[in-house]
């Protein structure tokens, strides 16, 4: 099969959207650069225009992470000289970078789709910390995207204390691309660039104050940056939403948007067992089906770590991993009957304890 959309090929198109792309005849294709409530601003190869969805879609959409989100292809109607485009359908998602909603186990919020690589940002100055640095490579895993990492504020630490975390990311033996960067002196800043391919998504995660948004400014040029603002409303100046998915000089996308900066970690399950693989390798050898590995009898996990061919501390990163994403993929139910149970055994505890005097 050819790409029938080749003008769509320098904002991300490829080979794997083509085959599964399903538009009507009718209908036009676009990615999703910004998105404000049911407003979305789109791009193809013609530029950036405003579109809404249409009410099938609306209604159709079982959950919100169904809707739109940037990064996201779409499939669209568009009449010469209407103001906005309509949103039909949402191409299936390559990879999906997403947060748990708060209060509810089943749902999810999408925070960006179809991104490629992850960059992973820690500074290895006051925020370096692989536990974290785990987590993320778990969930951006989990998503279908690659992970990468990326090393700031290189220019604060002594370059032994740098080597030292470099060793350390690869003794967790997962080997992601690692890179460095000062955005000071801007040490790395050409391997980076070198790096973002064109036509490949990116998004840069990670705490507040790691310098991403420096480095953002850094890898976008001044006239980019201030045509980047395009009203997505239609409703004037006050309504301005500013593009979330920049195109770079050297043709590489960037999705940055408010929501990227402070995702946490949540259904993990198949990140978990990628980077875990020769655990769940293992475990498919374990006498029980469901062994938990915490003291069955003929459990091979326990045994591969009591003969030291799995480390100690990496099964208990595993198993750590695991609770927490079983925690997070309880549904609300489960969570409350879980509160209900421990309540009761409280007060019988209490109880108890009331007879014993
Ligand atoms: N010394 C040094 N300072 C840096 C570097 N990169 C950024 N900073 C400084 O660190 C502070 C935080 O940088 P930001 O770019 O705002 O960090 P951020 O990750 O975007 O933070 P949020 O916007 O809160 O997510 C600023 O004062 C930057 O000037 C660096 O490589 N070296
Ligand atoms: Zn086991």
């Amino acid at each position: 099969m050819t790409i029938q959309h080749s003008e769509l090929a320098a904002l991300g198109w490829t080979q794997w959207f083509e085959q599964r792309v399903d538009c009507d005849t009718s209908h036009t294709i676009a990615r999703v650069a910004a998105v404000d409530r049911d407003r979305l601003l789109l791009l193809d190869g013609t530029g950036s225009f405003r579109a809404k969805l249409a009410g099938g879609l609306l209604h159709r959409h079982r959950f919100p992470h169904d809707l739109p989100c940037v990064g996201d292809w779409v499939c669209l109607e568009r009449q010469p000289g209407d103001d906005f485009a309509i949103v039909h359908s949402v191409v299936e998602r390559r990879t999906a970078l997403r947060r748990k909603s708060a209060g509810n186990a089943v749902e999810y919020q999408m925070i960006a789709a179809n991104l490629d690589t992850v960059m992973i940002v820690q500074s290895c100055h006051f925020d370096f910390n692989l536990k974290r640095l785990e987590r993320y490579l778990v969930m951006v895993m989990d998503g279908g995207a690659d992970p990468c990492v990326l090393l700031t504020k290189t220019d604060l630490v002594d370059p032994d204390v740098l080597a030292d975390q470099l060793s350390e990311i690869e003794a967790m033996g997962l080997m992601p691309p690692v890179l460095t960067l000062s955005n000071v002196t801007q040490d790395g800043l050409s391997a980076l660039k070198g790096f973002l391919a064109p036509g490949k998504t990116y998004c840069f995660v990670g705490s507040s104050g790691v310098g991403k948004s420096t480095l953002i400014n850094h890898l976008i040029d001044r006239d980019a940056l201030e045509t980047g603002g395009v009203s997505a409303t239609g409703e004037g100046r006050h309504t301005t939403v500013r593009r979330e998915l920049i195109r770079l000089g050297g043709g590489a996308l960037v999705v940055d948007t408010p929501g990227m900066r402070e995702f946490g970690i949540l259904d993990a399950g198949n990140g978990i067992e990628s980077r875990y693989a020769e655990i769940t390798e293992l475990a498919s050898r374990c006498r029980y089906r469901d062994c938990t590995h915490s003291g069955e009898p003929g459990c091979a996990v326990r045994e591969a770590v009591d003969s030291g061919e799995i480390g100690r501390a990496h099964f208990e990163n595993y198993l750590k991993l695991r609770q927490e994403s079983e925690f997070n993929q309880m549904t609300h139910a489960e969570r409350r009957k879980k509160d209900r149970d421990f309540g009761r055994f409280i007060k019988s505890v209490k109880k108890d304890l009331k007879t014993d005097r």
